[in-house]
């Protein structure tokens, strides 16, 4: 066993290293060396980072690792990055700062990875203009106004992020070494990327830098780690509550893009909802006050609206509690009334970008009453899903891929006469063994 678990201090499993040369590198028990201020000094080298790293120690007493701060001033896509991390994650991304291996991942996409990265990477290929510009918006600032007619589905940004700051156990550190290092991640920029930054809305709260990540950033995973990335193409997007656009993440590559949720009109602002889409009314209405602006979306303002909405959102929790009935699993009408209710109410919601887990969780339910062409047909319905408004290679679209792929394999299994008949019908209490192991939603480690 100890050849599989081969181990580093960092996060040899995390989804920074599909690599197959990571993979080589640790099986021969070569983990990424941690770069910090002392190993810089100590070594002279601080590869990829451009310039020797910065780093505070945890607070007195503490037992969290230093805290410091990165700067390339070229990642494989061709821009600069500033990251404020540990060393342990910054171990793990200095390769993918080179090379994430993008032909790699976008074989498994099926996409090319769009817009401003492909831009940036390939330099050359200049050509048709975006379908939307920057402008002022009253009320708002600035907003992104589309110029043309832009297709549902269409990627509309892909962006690498210029700077990313690390949100877990941040109390582990005094926060002004904290806002030091943010300081430092700023200045350290490329004077363009320094001034983009620097332009960014703000709430004049508290400190600069921590104030325009406070309101521009996105929560992001780096190496599993909970970090807010700044995006300065995709910040300029406004909030709206039914929004026309959404975003998804590539924890593999680090970008993020922005993709239209429904055909956008010339003229229309371009929008994204910075609070999940299914939550009720007054959580959202909260949730908005972090970045310092009233919702005034009717969802928000208009209080039968929100009535309305929370309603659905409310019966839509209930359906799922039915569905996990032992007493609906036996009524086939039941449940397919329950199904059509759910997709009725998330159509209206506009939470399409959200049937993903849902699909996930009828898939499951069809298996917990061994009806395993059904619970097959919905996890393949929620891998497509998952892989679209989710992203092809979050962890949520993994799960629901391995998921969908152990269902197969018990299926060969089961003709092979390895496993037992699954597909009793009628009980709905019996769980069959073959199958009770099978679950989508495993908790992350
Ligand atoms: C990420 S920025 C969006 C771009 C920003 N409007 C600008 O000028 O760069 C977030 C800030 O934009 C403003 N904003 C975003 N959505 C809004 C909305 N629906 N209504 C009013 N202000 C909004 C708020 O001031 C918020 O703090």
């Amino acid at each position: 066993s100890s050849s599989s678990s081969q181990s580093c201090i960092n996060n040899p499993e995390g989804p920074l290293l599909p690599l197959r040369r990571h993979q080589a590198s640790l099986a021969a028990g070569l983990c990424p060396p941690l770069v910090d201020d002392e190993t810089a000094i100590l070594t002279g080298s601080w590869a990829p980072w451009s310039i020797p790293p910065t780093c505070f120690g945890p607070k007195k007493g503490g037992e969290r690792s230093k805290l410091c701060v990165y700067t390339a001033t070229r990642h494989w896509a061709g821009g600069p990055v500033s990251v404020i991390t540990t060393p342990e994650v910054a171990a793990n991304l200095a390769s993918y700062i080179l090379d994430p291996g993008v032909p790699w991942l976008e074989r498994d996409r099926g996409v090319p990875f769009g817009g401003e990265v492909r831009a940036a990477a390939a330099a050359a290929a200049a050509g048709s203009s975006e379908p939307f510009e920057v402008r002022e918006i009253p009320g708002k600032g600035f907003g992104v106004v589309a110029t043309r007619f832009i297709p549902k589905n269409t990627i509309l940004m892909g962006e690498m992020p210029v700077m990313l700051s690390i949100m877990e156990d941040v109390e582990a550190w005094e926060s002004r070494d904290f806002m030091k290092l943010l300081h430092r991640a700023a200045n350290q920029l490329p004077r363009r990327e320094q001034d983009e930054v620097m332009g960014l809305a703000r709430q004049n709260k508290g400190y600069i830098v921590y104030d325009i990540l406070n309101t521009n950033t996105f929560q992001v995973a780096v190496d599993r780690v909970a970090h807010s990335g700044l995006y300065p193409g995709i910040a300029r997007i406004n909030h709206a509550c039914k929004p026309n656009s959404f975003t998804r993440y590539s924890p593999s590559t680090l970008i993020m893009e922005v993709v239209s949720y429904r055909d956008i009109q010339p003229g229309e602002e371009l929008s994204i909802s910075y609070a999940p889409l299914n939550i009720l009314s007054k959580d959202r209405r909260s949730l908005l006050q972090l970045w310092g602006f009233n919702c005034t979306c009717s969802l928000c303002a208009d209080p039968a609206a929100s009535k309305k909405s929370d309603a659905h959102r409310s019966r839509i929790q209930e359906i799922l509690e039915d569905l996990d009935k032992p007493q609906t699993r036996t009524v086939p009408e039941r449940i397919a009334a329950d199904i059509k209710e759910v997709e009725s109410l998330t159509e209206k919601e506009g939470m399409t970008a959200q049937t993903g887990d849902l699909y996930g969780i009828i898939a499951e339910m069809f298996l917990g009453i061994g009806e395993v062409d059904m619970a097959k047909m919905y996890a393949a319905v929620a891998v497509r899903n998952l892989r679209h408004y989710a992203g092809f290679d979050s962890e949520r679209a993994r799960s629901a891929m391995e998921f969908l792929g152990r269902l197969d394999q018990g299926e060969r299994g089961r003709e092979r006469g390895e496993v037992g008949d699954n597909s009793k019908e009628g009980n709905g209490s019996s769980r069959s063994a073959a199958w009770s192991d099978l679950s989508l939603f495993e908790v992350d480690t």
